[in-house]
């Protein structure tokens, strides 16, 4: 009797720990599923110090996924290339809460659009350009914000080129302004020349609805960390 109370203890203790951080652990052990992990920008990027920021992974994996992350993982074809990078340095002041306004918030987003999301032959929707832009100025907002969820109040975009299907194309999004609750926004769509193909204007509102999923996985990653943290603790005391 006493080894069933036991058996279904353990069972139960290790279905919880399993439902509650598999998703998060094979974030970051796994390779998201990326057709291809190399692009024209990666270099680039490695040499500025930009790493890919774990909340998107989490949110490839999360049970939680908003729609772009859903967008993907159900059509695993239409983006060769999908890849958010900040500097490394930004990572660490999020997870600690220790964000400061001076701190020159911008990412990189690197994309490769598969002939699925060509609107005229071989050239990508400019609907789906403008989706990708909202979401690295929505990402870029909440994290400027200090994590208060924002929405779109207005978009603007010019598109000086077209951007081709299956090339690799670099959108920076950075933070013109922040005046109270307004978060001001701008970004840029290179190619692989650094020619400019579409340049984007947006103003976002800080809200109360729509952060919570957003909080949850970064809540995650801070004690998927604090685990890390402890563990790496405890491999040093073992050398010692
Ligand atoms: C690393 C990553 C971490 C994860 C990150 C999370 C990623 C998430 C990514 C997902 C991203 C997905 C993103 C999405 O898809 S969000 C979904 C699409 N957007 C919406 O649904 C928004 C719909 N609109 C509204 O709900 C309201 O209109 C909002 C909330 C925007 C403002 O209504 P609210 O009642 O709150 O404010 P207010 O009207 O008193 O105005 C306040 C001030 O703002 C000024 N104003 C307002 N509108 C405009 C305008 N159009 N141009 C210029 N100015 C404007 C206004 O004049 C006033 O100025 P002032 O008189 O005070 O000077």
């Amino acid at each position: 009797m006493k080894k069933n109370i036991l058996l279904f203890g353990l069972a139960f203790v290790g279905g919880f720990t399993y439902e509650r951080y598999f998703p998060y652990v094979k974030a970051f052990i796994s390779d998201k599923g990326q057709k291809n992990d190399d692009h024209s920008f990666k270099s680039m990027l490695e040499q500025g110090n930009y790493i890919q920021p774990k909340v998107i992974d989490i949110m490839h994996s999360s049970p939680d996924k908003h729609f772009l992350h859903n967008f993907i993982a159900q059509h695993n074809e239409a983006l060769n290339v999908f890849k958010i990078y900040y500097p490394d340095k930004l990572e660490q002041k999020i997870y600690s809460d220790n964000l400061e306004s001076e701190d020159k918030i911008h990412l990189h987003f690197v994309f490769n659009a598969a002939d699925h999301l060509q609107g005229h032959s071989s050239i990508v929707h400019g609907g789906l350009l403008a989706t990708l832009i909202d979401n690295a100025f929505g990402q870029l907002s909440y994290l400027a914000s200090g994590q208060i969820p924002t929405a779109t109040a207005n978009l603007n975009i010019n598109y000086r080129k077209p951007v081709k299907t299956n090339h690799d194309y670099m959108i920076t999004a950075e933070i013109d302004k922040i005046e109270g609750r307004k978060v001001f926004l701008k970004a840029t769509i290179y190619d692989q020349d650094k020619t400019i193909c579409t340049e984007a204007t947006g103003l976002f509102l800080t809200v109360q609805w729509g952060g919570q999923m957003w909080k949850n996985a970064l809540d995650k990653i801070k004690e998927v960390t604090q685990i890390d943290d402890k563990i790496v603790k405890i491999d040093q005391k073992k050398k010692e």
